[in-house]
């Protein structure tokens, strides 16, 4: 059936004009390490050719050192593809030019559910899937494999995750058994086969199709587009790679210099003699799969997507889409709005807005009005959320909850009319709840968000970087056309002074100002920092420099999460100076600070040197100028961690990263690409990226 659903063209010239990837691929020994005949004809019917050595590695890792479902799916690829390309060599006597490994599992209530050991497994795993959603992740390695003179063999290691999430149908008793009993669950992750018996199981699927089969074709098109593609050609690209001697079937002690996640890690997993266990919780603080990531696949495969298309809104013209974000670089695209679902006001990564707008003279509908209606009002609810955090309004109701309009307006010293007008915008927002009171005005709370986010004194508290909005980038951004229409900042506008060095110009010369200005820092680097600090494994690295550090927020989250790794935090003196202030609680000794101008100072020695947020505010020279001062400082196989806002390689998205750039200030957003080629002109090689669904991305970059 999958076969006859799927098998429709292997043209070679139809290939290499959808995709020019799979064209760069011919010549090339490819490996497929799997022994799954769904991915084979996946492949296959792209037009890949390729040799089939299914891996030996058993799927044994303990899924309890995982935080989250796609990070299993991800190492367990990573095992299976990195196993056969050291096996290769020896055994075969051949080395692979690329080996591709992949691992489907299902999620779902925080469990990991994979093949199932028998009927009763399967039965168990079924029941658990009926009447609910889940997430279906495919973890996908490449291995780019160089094979020296020496006959050694470096191994370049990519590796990404799609996530698609399925709606069972309620599935009776009956229903389960007959389904059991066709043999179909066997040897299919989560016990069923969507590409056959199983789909008469599923109510919806969003995302990509094929992911849920078992390969994320669409994204692995887009990331061999980016390795042959977009940068230079892997034979001339030094490697940050494993080392291993064909004669060496156990090289971990020849990888410990490299970073961990290049090296051989099967020596972590348990021993192939462990139970396989087809199933097993994640750790306990694990976010429910629900709220993990969000990240759905190809649009061609979408169902709301196809229907669209089919009902064949006739009307609907190429032009008349609204593509606000692409496909992102290293993830699927959710299409939103096509289906009356609510639209954001900003699409977050690999959203697409795809609104159909009938034709021009027709009647206009209502959900292509109201987006308009939201981005014209979108001002207005920032100003709105700006205004009650200036005036403290979250911190009262925390104190006194049940405050009416009136007790508020006296608590901030404002009139009762606009008071209650704004109390009452924050409850539409969701920023507040309020209760009526019989004959009475109602009284007001705050809502979680408020609670978690809003308050000043909060973990979490985005207090300060919302007044750093209000107070600097709103004046920034009301002077927009001028900035636009002159390509530079608008600063002096803005803050009636010119200014030459932002940092010490603009923030750092007024004690008030500066620490507004730490806060806003202060409390960024709280809600990324955490996931910054473990996108990649950092065990190799024991001394860590955070070059512009600021508070230090971000250098805990790298102590706390790297129990060997001790950090220095390099700025300003007039930074240090102030950073009593956000110690935390309890002071952590492997975090220090020195003070110092990191573009005049001698840096401080470390084995990584971080970089969050900084590269962007600079000119093109002083960036320069700043990474051949890490360069000069680092000895290879030193680490350079980036974490910014990472533009998708086409510039479509995401809308936060370029929303920022409007600011015109003399740096730029950039693409992870474009990051890559920048530190690899000052002898830095990109190892792994990060989309971290948070805020901020990361790059983990090896000095060769
Ligand atoms: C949800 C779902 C999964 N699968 C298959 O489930 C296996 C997962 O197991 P794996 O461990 O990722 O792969 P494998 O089959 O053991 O092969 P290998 O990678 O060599 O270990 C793969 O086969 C997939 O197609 C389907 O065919 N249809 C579906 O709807």
């Amino acid at each position: 059936m999958f076969s006859n659903l799927f098998r429709e063209q292997s043209d070679e010239r139809a290939t290499m004009v959808l995709n020019p990837v799979i064209s760069k691929l011919s010549g090339k020994l490819v490996v497929l390490a799997s022994a799954s005949p769904r991915r084979l004809e996946i492949l296959r019917n792209a037009g890949l050719r390729f040799e089939v050595v299914p891996s030996w590695f058993k799927e044994t890792l303990d899924k309890g050192l995982y935080t989250a479902p796609h990070e299993y799916a991800v190492e367990t690829a990573k095992q299976k593809a990195l196993e056969v390309a050291r096996r290769m060599p020896i055994k075969h006597l051949k080395t692979p030019d690329i080996v591709i490994g992949a691992d489907t599992i299902v999620s779902v209530d925080g469990m990991i559910l994979e093949k199932p050991v028998d009927k009763h497994d399967a039965y168990r795993m079924l029941s658990s899937l009926s009447g609910k959603e889940h997430s279906v992740f495919t973890g996908v390695a490449i291995v780019l494999c160089h094979e020296k003179e020496n006959e050694e063999v470096d191994y370049q290691l990519i590796d990404f995750y799609e996530e698609t999430k399925v709606k069972f149908a309620d599935l009776s008793e009956d229903m389960l058994w007959e389904y059991i009993n066709s043999g179909e669950p066997m040897d299919k992750a989560g016990g069923y086969g969507i590409q056959a018996l199983g789909g008469m199981l599923v109510e919806y699927v969003h995302g990509d199709f094929l992911n849920v089969v078992g390969f994320p074709l669409n994204h692995f098109c887009k990331q061999l587009d980016l390795i042959y593609n977009r940068c230079t050609s892997s034979s001339d690209q030094e490697s940050a790679s494993a080392r291993l001697s064909k004669s060496s079937p156990h090289p971990t002690s020849v990888l410990t210099q490299l970073p961990h996640n290049l090296t051989d890690q099967s020596s972590q997993s348990p021993s192939s003699s462990a139970k396989h266990n087809s199933s097993a919780s994640l750790r306990p603080n694990s976010p429910p799969a629900s709220q993990t990531h969000h990240t759905h696949g190809s649009p061609s495969f979408s169902p709301v997507h196809k229907a669209k298309k089919e009902d064949g809104d006739s009307e609907v013209s190429e032009s008349s889409r609204m593509l606000v974000n692409s496909f992102s670089k290293d993830r699927g695209a959710e299409i939103i709005g096509s289906d009356n679902t609510a639209l954001p006001l900003i699409p977050s990564r690999g959203q697409v807005i795809e609104l159909n707008v009938a034709r021009e003279d027709s009647e206009p509908k209502r959900e292509d009005l109201q987006r308009i209606m939201e981005l014209m009002d979108g001002f207005k609810a920032s100003k709105a959320l700006f205004t009650a955090s200036k005036l403290c309004v979250f911190d009262l109701l925390h104190r006194s909850p049940g405050l009416d309009s009136a007790q508020m307006a006296q608590e901030i010293k404002a009139s009762v009319k606009g008071t209650e007008c704004l109390l009452e915008a924050c409850v539409s927002l969701g920023l507040l709840k309020s209760k009526d009171r019989k004959c009475q005005k109602p009284v007001y709370e705050n809502t979680d968000l408020a609670v978690r986010f809003l308050r000043s004194d909060a973990s979490y508290s985005l207090h300060g970087y919302i007044q750093h909005c209000n107070n600097t980038v709103w004046p920034l951004f009301s002077h927009l056309e001028s900035a636009v229409l002159e390509g530079s900042h608008q600063h002096e506008k803005a803050f009636g002074k010119k200014t030459n060095d932002l940092f010490q110009d603009t923030y750092y010369n007024n004690q008030e100002i500066k620490l507004r200005f730490m806060r806003a820092m202060h409390s960024i680097a709280k809600v990324t920092g955490k996931d910054v600090a473990t996108a990649f494994d950092l065990s190799t690295f024991k001394t860590a420099c955070d070059l512009g550090g600021c508070t230090g927020a971000m250098a805990y989250e790298f102590t706390e999460a790297h129990p060997g790794l001790t950090v220095t935090v390099f700025d300003l003196p007039a930074v240090v100076e102030m950073i009593e202030h956000f110690r935390p609680q309890h002071k952590d000794n492997r975090v220090s600070f020195v003070a110092g101008d990191f573009f005049q100072d001698e840096l401080p020695k470390a084995d990584l040197y971080i970089l969050a947020r900084i590269l962007h505010d600079w000119s093109d020279e002083k960036v320069h100028s700043l990474l051949s001062k890490i360069a000069q400082t680092c000895t290879p196989g030193c680490g350079l961690l980036l974490s910014e806002i990472f533009l998708d390689e086409d510039r479509k998205g995401p809308c936060r990263g370029l929303l920022q750039a409007l600011s015109m200030s003399v740096g730029k957003q950039r693409s992870a690409a474009e990051y890559t080629l920048l530190l690899k002109s000052h002898g830095f090689i990109t190892a792994h990226v990060r989309h971290t669904d948070n805020l901020l991305d990361a790059m983990l970059c090896i000095r060769v």
